[in-house]
């Protein structure tokens, strides 16, 4: 552990440095308390209340349908759970975009009822408005560039982003334009690693990749894929750590086993 990965709370400065020493930021998402205490536990930097909540709480296929209050709930048990890692909250889809009063105030409700450490919304340029004022409202930022899955339908597909020039220079511009209007951080999601270490070396700010190659200052992974609790999603960005999908559904059913034969409870689980 290096001396960033010792102090006690983890700051967007902290990132910050972490990116100028070279030491890799970690970040897992977590969506309530019982599952934040362990990933928290376990050591990353910082967790992010993905709005993939809505895939992998609520069973949606697109993250579209999730709203502002569900969002802010997912966040309020997840900073219950956190001592140290710095807590990021993705704004959900239509709460930012139209006009930049209204991202404010979804930012703030974000902020003060959700009790996030920082908010995370989708895009470049034609959000330029509504990060600006986020940002001088001083509240934290993580951009969100590449594969954005709020903007699905527009794509039709979940495939690799900015293989062509031409989205590969805006995505470059919209890099150095998030950094300007003052984001801390921002995510690179499916897009050539290439490209995410060219983008990584052209900002100041750090870079979290997922499905974005080696170079990107930190990764990001959902915390049920990489567990293995996400049996059918296998994208070649994923790697599962344990295979909990199968540990669980033994476990039920060992205990389904057990109740129906009478073994449990046994006297020592009477009273
Ligand atoms: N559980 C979960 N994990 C995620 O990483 C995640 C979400 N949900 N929801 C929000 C976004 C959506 N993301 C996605 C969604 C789909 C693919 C995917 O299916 N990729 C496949 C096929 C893509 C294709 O060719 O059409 C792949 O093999 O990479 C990847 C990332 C990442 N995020
Ligand atoms: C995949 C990550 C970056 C995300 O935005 C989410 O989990 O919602
Ligand atoms: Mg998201």
């Amino acid at each position: 552990m290096s001396v960033h990965s010792e102090l006690k709370k983890i700051t967007t400065e902290t990132l910050r440095k972490m990116k100028f020493d070279g030491e890799k930021i970690t970040m897992l998402t977590a969506y309530d308390f019982t599952t934040a205490k362990m990933v928290d536990s376990g050591g990353v930097d910082s967790i992010l209340v993905g709005d993939s909540a809505a895939n992998v709480m609520a069973g949606y296929e697109t993250t579209l349908p999730i709203t502002l209050d569900q969002m802010i709930y997912h966040t309020q048990c997840v900073v219950r759970g956190v001592e140290r890692a710095l807590v990021v909250a993705d704004l959900p889809f239509g709460t930012y975009q139209s006009n930049s009063d209204k991202a404010l105030e979804s930012a703030v409700r974000m902020m003060k009822e959700g009790g996030a450490h920082a908010v995370k919304i989708e895009g470049g340029v034609e959000i330029e408005k509504s990060i600006k004022k986020i940002v001088n409202a001083g509240i934290p930022v993580m951009g969100h560039l590449g594969l954005t899955p709020q903007s699905i339908y527009q794509f039709g597909t979940y495939k690799v982003r900015a293989k062509e020039d031409a989205e590969a220079e805006k995505l470059l511009s919209d890099a150095k334009l998030l950094e300007e209007l003052g984001c801390f951080a921002l995510v690179l999601e499916k897009i050539p690693a290439g490209l995410a270490k060219k983008v990584s070396e052209s900002i100041s700010i750090p870079t979290i990749g997922i499905g974005a190659g080696a170079d990107c200052d930190g990764q990001v992974l959902v915390y049920h894929d990489m567990v293995g609790m996400n049996k059918g999603f296998s994208p070649k960005f994923l790697r599962r750590y344990r295979d909990l999908y199968t540990e669980i559904t033994g476990a039920v059913s060992e205990y389904v086993k057990d109740v129906k034969s009478a073994d449990f409870p046994n006297q020592n689980e009477s009273y």
